[in-house]
């Protein structure tokens, strides 16, 4: 059975279509780039999937309705990284990454040993154990991020969706963030990850989602998908587009619209 099923989903934001007739599936172990303009409905999709927003159509996690299922169970299933990571809660960091493991907690009880593990594996993937201790309202923008990251992480689902995670991350971050999902892939989890940087989308990413208007406008490889004329119909930019030893190599070089 696969992790997701969507058929047919559509969502509507103040009256206007901005997913249109959205299908996909996705099973174990892929790492999902979901890319597209500004306003292509990435954010919203992710959102619906989460059952955040009333969809029409339908989504279903495991077999079950999104929509449908109590938020700990669904919570148990998937984790999200929401675009916007600013953190005003005066809370420890440790604390912060700590809650990634509620949906786990028996009533009432403490931490077990595994979630100890998972949180301190989080802090560690995400290099926060020099500031486990701190206030994480007190941290810079791209700490905070990797704060909630590291929360996601710690939650240990099979299916992850993250909104643009590497935005405000240095580049040693950003890779080392593609690197933990290129990881958690290969254990079998599921990613889907929203991301503006073709670069990253054409060397870390397993499969492309592409949406256009609200529209899945095609589904494949970064090889198959991100060809010169694909990426100027839709961004209206040329790229330099390369195949190495290291993957395929993509970096936009000017505006053409
Ligand atoms: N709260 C809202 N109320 C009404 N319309 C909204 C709201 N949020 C987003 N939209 C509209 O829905 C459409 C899709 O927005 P969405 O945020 O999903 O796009 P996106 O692909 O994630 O964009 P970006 O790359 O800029 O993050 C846009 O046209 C946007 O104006």
């Amino acid at each position: 059975m696969s992790l997701l099923r969507v058929e047919n989903l559509s969502v509507s934001r103040q009256k206007r279509i901005v997913v249109d007739r959205v299908s996909f599936t996705i099973g174990e172990g892929e790492f999902v780039g979901l890319i597209g303009p500004n306003g292509a409905g990435k954010s919203t999709l992710l959102r619906a999937l989460l059952a955040q927003l009333p969809y029409q159509g339908s989504v279903t996690l495991n077999g079950q309705e999104s929509a449908q299922l109590k938020s700990v169970k669904r919570a148990q299933f998937l984790s999200y990284i929401a675009q916007d990571r600013e953190i005003s809660w005066n809370m420890r960091v440790e604390a912060v990454v700590q809650l990634g493991r509620l949906a786990r907690l028996p009533q009432f009880s403490g931490l077990s040993k595994e979630d100890q593990h998972q949180i301190t594996s989080a802090i560690e993937a995400l290099e926060i154990t020099h500031l486990r201790d701190k206030s994480a309202r007190e941290l810079s923008g791209g700490e905070q991020a990797r704060v909630l990251i590291a929360r996601a992480i710690a939650q240990d689902t099979p299916l992850m969706l993250a909104d643009e995670p590497v935005a405000g991350l240095d580049p040693a971050h950003q890779l080392g963030l593609m690197q933990i999902f290129r990881e958690l892939s290969a254990s079998g989890r599921s990613i889907i990850c929203t991301l503006h940087d073709l670069g990253l989308a054409a060397r870390w990413c397993t499969r492309l989602l592409l949406l256009k208007d609200g529209c899945l406008v095609a589904d494949g490889t970064p090889a198959d998908i991100l060809k010169e004329d694909v990426i100027r119909d839709l961004y209206g930019v040329e790229v330099f587009r390369t195949q190495t030893p290291d993957g395929l190599i993509i970096q936009p070089t000017h505006i053409v619209r």
